[in-house]
């Protein structure tokens, strides 16, 4: 089964080459190309795409593509133009498009987008197993209304914690992480890696090097939940 996860720091959004760069110097894994116009994240259809991609595998980071909403064939033909190492579908796509996806062996990330309220693990456990059966890998992210994602929203990590005990996959947790925020995010939730958009930015939409690098600093520090 094609699973997408052997990661555990994704920094998602990157727009220029000093972005990879510092995600590269900072030990990230993996950084997120994202493909949905309405985002101030959104890379346009020019040759950036593929000199961003490019750089990104020079550097040995992975390369996801983030889509929304995104008809399959497009998707897939982005993917092939840049090599992506997988798609994360973060908007209503169905489970038959994860699944065609993955009959390709495209690896497929599924953004469960969460609300902020206080979670139990069966709130959560429903709408992740379908997808985690059919070998997506799982990136909970908080719901960000109709942005869809990227906005900050925290979800509640104790109740992801309570779910994760009896979760045996890995799992990646989204949603608000900061520098600040991440040590405790990590100590509650557990999960196996971590992604991050506005909380290394400054301002909105401008990747900041201090801040990539305090995040990678504080993830790697602490030990290795698996
Ligand atoms: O980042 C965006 O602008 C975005 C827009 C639409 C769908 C997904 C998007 N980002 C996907 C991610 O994986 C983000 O890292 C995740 O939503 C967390 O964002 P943040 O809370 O800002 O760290």
């Amino acid at each position: 089964m094609t699973t997408a996860f052997g990661f555990r720091v994704k920094i998602c959004g990157v727009r220029k080459l000093s972005d990879l760069q510092a995600a590269a110097d900072a030990g990230a894994d993996a950084v997120g190309l994202n493909f949905h116009p309405p985002s101030v994240r959104y890379l346009p259809e020019d040759k950036r795409r593929g000199e961003l991609a490019e750089a990104a595998r020079e550097l040995g980071l992975r390369t996801v593509g983030v889509f929304v909403n995104e008809p399959i064939p497009s998707l897939r033909r982005v993917a092939d133009e840049l090599q992506l190492s997988a798609v994360q579908l973060h908007g209503d796509e169905s489970l038959d498009d994860a699944q065609r996806l993955l009959d390709e062996s495209l690896p497929v990330i599924r953004a469960i987008r969460l609300p902020t309220d206080p979670l139990a693990p069966s709130d959560i456990d429903h709408r992740v197993a379908p997808w985690q059966q059919a070998g997506c890998g799982i990136l909970l992210d908080a719901d960000a209304g109709g942005s869809f994602g990227g906005v900050g929203h925290r979800l509640d990590w104790s109740g992801i914690g309570r779910w994760a005990a009896d979760a045996p996959f890995r799992w990646m947790l989204a949603g608000g992480l900061t520098p600040e925020t991440l040590g405790i995010a990590i100590k509650q939730a557990c999960p196996f890696g971590v992604d991050v958009a506005s909380g290394v930015e400054q301002p909105r939409g401008i990747k900041n090097k201090a801040l990539i690098e305090a995040f990678c600093r504080t993830a790697h520090s602490l030990p290795p939940t698996d």
